[in-house]
């Protein structure tokens, strides 16, 4: 009979998962992914169950990564938070699996594994397609994602200036409080935005917040928010005029509101501008579209649980 799963608390996932360690393995992920002619990796788009009552969705996310043997599953809730709410936005539990005899090896928390690798994917995005010289970054919302994303871009880049804006200046204010270096606080996203060389978009919006008029060209948008058909962080002119990047074409195509009612066309996956097979037109206004794969959270709970084996 199969062992019992382990339980990774969250507090546990936080010590034992790096970016340094993360990166690389997400970059090896998401360049399999976009080999067309390998079966290496498995990962049908994401499945929703609509929580109407509650104005939100489960989304069940699993991967198998063949030559890795990693099976994994995550369930995800997330919600369209009214301002003000105090209840979480995204809550999720990562599943690791033993392929062969089926049984569940760890269940671990799945908040901090979300947070951490879908900013570091925004790292790549940037290291891919942010101006040669890039020194303002402007983070928009100032949630969860928007401190995962501050600490990733700050370890692996070197900004001159940080800007926040949240739709409440008070949160917006306590986030420059709670990161480690300097941040900015403006009051207006068109304030924000103005002259940055990088923006990330964190925000829980159902309708557009940055505007293709304020963006400076060449710039870089990694828009992580808006992971909806209907829901919308960024306008048509800011979609049309960008070169357009994803992490899967197949789930943006089926989950991004700012892709489907824009009419905007992918360019690229990001995997394939790892694998030279699509370029990096840094030179362009560019948008990385991320929603989120299961392959990301499989690599990310492989690493959690080989640190924690180390440990125990
Ligand atoms: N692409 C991906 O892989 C992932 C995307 N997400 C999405 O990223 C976004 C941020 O997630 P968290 O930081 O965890 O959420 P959070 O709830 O911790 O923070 C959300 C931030 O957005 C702001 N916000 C909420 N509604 C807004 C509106 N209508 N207009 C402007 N600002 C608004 C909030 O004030 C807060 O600053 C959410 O949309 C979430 O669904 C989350 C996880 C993974
Ligand atoms: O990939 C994820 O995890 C999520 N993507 C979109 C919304 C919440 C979670």
């Amino acid at each position: 009979m199969a062992e019992p799963p382990v339980l990774i608390r969250q507090d546990e996932v936080e010590d034992l998962l790096h970016y340094k360690d993360l990166i690389p393995r997400l970059e090896i992920a998401l360049r399999k992914f976009s080999k067309l002619d390998s079966a290496e990796v498995i990962q049908p788009v994401r499945t929703t169950v609509p929580l109407q009552k509650y104005n939100g969705f489960l989304g069940l996310m699993p991967a198998y990564l063949v030559h890795e043997d990693i099976l994994c599953t995550k369930l995800v809730c997330f919600y369209k938070r009214e301002s003000g709410s105090t209840l979480p936005s995204t809550q999720a539990t990562v599943l690791l699996f033993d392929p062969e005899y089926g049984n569940v090896k760890a269940v671990m928390d799945g908040e901090v594994i979300t947070a951490k690798r879908t900013a570091a994917v925004s790292a790549i995005s940037a290291k891919l397609l942010m101006p040669a010289k890039s020194d303002v970054l402007t983070i928009l919302g100032a949630g969860h994602q928007a401190l995962s994303h501050y600490n990733v871009f700050t370890e692996t880049f070197s900004f001159k200036e940080v800007r926040v804006w949240s739709r409440r200046k008070e949160t917006a204010e306590r986030f420059a409080q709670s990161t480690q270096g300097h941040v900015t606080v403006l009051e207006s996203v068109e304030e924000a935005v103005n002259g940055a060389d990088v923006i990330v978009t964190v925000t829980g919006a159902s309708e557009p917040v940055l505007f293709g008029q304020w963006v400076k060209p060449g710039a870089h948008v990694a828009a992580v928010g808006a992971c909806r058909p209907d829901w919308r962080e960024l306008d048509d002119v800011l979609m049309r005029q960008a070169e357009v990047y994803v992490d899967s074409r197949e789930g943006a195509v089926a989950e991004s509101g700012d892709i489907i009612l824009s009419g905007a066309k992918v360019f690229a996956e990001l995997g394939e501008v790892l694998n030279g097979t699509r370029p990096a037109l840094r030179e362009k206004t560019t948008v990385f579209k991320s929603l989120g794969m299961g392959i990301q959270d499989a690599v990310s709970a492989k690493l959690v649980f080989e640190q924690w084996k180390n440990k125990h």
